[in-house]
């Protein structure tokens, strides 16, 4: 398994000459400075690249008008306009969501003989809209927040007519295990600790807001609430802790 990963880790390193790839590369290898112009990259990666990709965090017919509300409100501040009439980059930044971004990368080449090629991201694998995880997930790079647009389909069902808890830890890992990607690069989870204070009604839309805690060394502490969209309810408190890692690391723990 070592011996596979290292020479996937060499593939990748060969890819990233290749400027249109180097920011999904980037998340795996850790070779490049800039986090943040990494997701920009992302954003601006050119079709060709991945001609199959599909960006989930975009608007689908399941969206209900709660979460197409939270989405317009973040989204129009994504890019503002000056006093001049000028276009500019907004506080807010939209980050695309894509379920088998490691394949794309590599053109599917390498990874497929490697990895099992059906993999997919867990919160992006039910094809059906609505029916599971739709989400959309902003960052704000000066206040150092992430937030979340979680709308729970009937899939993820708990207690009756109410989320499944683990569900709902899943979606405060995406949104905090992002937003410490986005802070400090390369991350695993060491713990979530999570108080559930009301349940989540099946099919509703909430907030998930991620504030950067601390950073000490190689950990980044984050704080996340789960809330209504108007605010009014907690749902859950979270305190999380994530620890850079880099991908020789990840290959010595195989
Ligand atoms: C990844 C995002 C991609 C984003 C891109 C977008 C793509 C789509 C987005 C999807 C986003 C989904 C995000 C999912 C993210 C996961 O779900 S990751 C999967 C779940 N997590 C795991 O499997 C992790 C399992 N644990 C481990 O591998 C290792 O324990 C860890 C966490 C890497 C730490 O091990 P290590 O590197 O050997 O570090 P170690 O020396 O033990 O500890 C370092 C420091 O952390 C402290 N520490 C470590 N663990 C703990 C703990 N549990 N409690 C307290 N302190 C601890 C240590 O005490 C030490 O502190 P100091 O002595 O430095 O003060």
């Amino acid at each position: 398994m070592a011996k596979y990963l290292g020479q996937l880790l060499s593939s990748l390193k060969s890819l990233s000459s290749v400027p249109a790839i180097r920011a999904h590369v980037a998340l795996w290898t850790g070779s490049f400075s800039s986090w943040t112009h990494t997701f920009r990259s992302i954003k601006t990666l050119p079709l060709p690249i991945f001609p199959k990709s599909w960006d989930f965090s975009q608007p689908n017919s399941s969206w209900g008008p709660e979460i197409m509300q939270m989405y317009e409100h973040y989204n129009s501040q994504c890019e503002v306009e000056t006093e001049e009439g000028e276009k500019k980059a907004g506080p807010w930044r939209r980050l695309p969501s894509y379920n088998r971004s490691l394949k794309f990368a590599t053109g599917g080449v390498y990874l497929s003989k490697i990895i099992q090629s059906k993999a997919r991201l867990f919160t992006r694998n039910i094809k059906e809209p609505g029916a599971a995880f739709e989400y959309v997930l902003f960052v704000n790079e000066a206040e150092q927040r992430c937030v979340g647009i979680f709308q729970a389909g009937h899939l993820l069902e708990g207690p009756p007519g109410h989320v499944h808890g683990g569900a709902i830890a899943t979606m405060i890992d995406t949104v905090t295990g992002t937003h410490a990607t986005f802070l400090s690069g390369p991350v695993m989870t060491a713990y979530l600790n999570i108080n559930y204070r009301s349940p989540i009604p099946l099919g509703s839309t909430v907030l998930i807001e991620s504030l950067m805690d601390k950073k000490e060394g190689r950990k980044t502490f984050l704080l996340c609430n789960v809330t209504s969209t108007d605010g009014s309810k907690l749902h859950t408190e979270t305190t999380a802790l994530f620890v850079s890692v880099s991908v020789s690391n990840l290959i010595q723990k195989g």
